[in-house]
């Protein structure tokens, strides 16, 4: 998939992941729809992007835990760009002691934009097709013993992806659907670990030794990886595993072989 004319929306846009997505998205030609629940961030972002790129972002203050609010911001990058091509299912948060809301944002988050997406993107609702990549974790590939509830989101978005994948090909929507899964990454939700493990708060010494044993990425090397996802049209349900080492498609098993 080119990107020149093709528009983006990105949630979780203002800051890390989401942030690295964006400009790598703007770098290759598409315009790009910020979701973010920090305004001032993302208004702050959109400026110095629209400074560098031209008029080819928009920036909307969206809670992905509300379907009113998604709703409206979808249909207003519809509105304004003409049409949404690519959605990064980005948004998220790690906090064991606020579980339901992890809960809410990563998984219920994902499926809420995937599914207000192909209103959208449905090839047979209207629509053009495109791409969905949702961003899961490694966590959502092997147990991250000290973020249960984080691991279990994370598991959903990669199982919740992969569904889809296969479920748009059978009702021929013409969306791929993809997960992206990194390890740990130098971003705002790796601060102050032990507070977001909640009562796993005894196993911070684990992570940190985790952490050192896997190494740590840039955000700009997990975009890297978005690119892939969103612009090699053989792509579909797969789960992108990021290291600093390198990065692997996962290999699902099948139950019936
Ligand atoms: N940092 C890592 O080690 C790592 C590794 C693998 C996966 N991830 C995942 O990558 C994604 C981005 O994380 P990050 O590391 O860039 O974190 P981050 O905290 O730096 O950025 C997250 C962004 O999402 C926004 N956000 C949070 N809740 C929101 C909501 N309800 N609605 C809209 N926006 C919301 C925040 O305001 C922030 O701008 C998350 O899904 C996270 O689980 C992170
Ligand atoms: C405290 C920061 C949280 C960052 C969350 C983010 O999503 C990153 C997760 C990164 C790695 C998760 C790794 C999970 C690994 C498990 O599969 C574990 O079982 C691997 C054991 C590795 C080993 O000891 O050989």
């Amino acid at each position: 998939m080119a990107l020149e004319g093709k528009t983006a929306v990105v949630t979780g846009a203002a800051m890390g992941i989401g942030k690295a997505m964006t400009e790598i998205l703007l770098q290759n030609g598409a315009k790009v729809v910020l979701l973010d629940v920090n305004a001032t961030a993302g208004e702050s972002l959109k400026e110095a992007l629209n400074k560098e790129y031209g008029q080819k972002t928009l920036f909307l203050n969206c809670d992905v835990e509300s379907e009113e609010q998604l709703k409206a911001a979808f249909q207003k990058a519809a509105d304004t760009f003409g049409r949404i091509d690519i959605l990064c299912n980005n948004a998220g948060i790690l906090n064991e002691a606020t579980w339901e809301k992890t809960v809410s944002i990563n998984l219920m988050g994902v499926i809420r934009g995937s599914y207000l997406a192909l209103e959208h993107m449905n090839k047979m609702s209207g629509g053009q097709g495109g791409v969905i990549v949702n961003t899961a974790s490694m966590a959502g590939i092997g147990p991250f013993l000290s973020c249960p509830v984080y691991t279990a989101t994370k598991s959903g978005v990669v199982g919740f992806t992969r569904a889809m994948a296969a479920a748009s090909v059978a009702s021929g929507y013409g969306i791929r659907f993809n997960a992206l899964c990194p390890g740990f990454v130098q971003t705002e939700l790796m601060s102050n670990i032990v507070d977001r493990l909640g009562r796993f708060s005894h196993l911070t010494d684990a992570t940190h030794k985790l952490v050192e044993k896997m190494g740590v990425l840039s955000v700009s090397e997990v975009a890297e990886c978005l690119l892939e996802l969103v612009t090699d049209e053989t792509k579909n349900g797969e789960a992108l595993v990021v290291f600093p080492k390198g990065k692997k498609y996962v290999t699902f098993s099948s139950l019936l072989q």
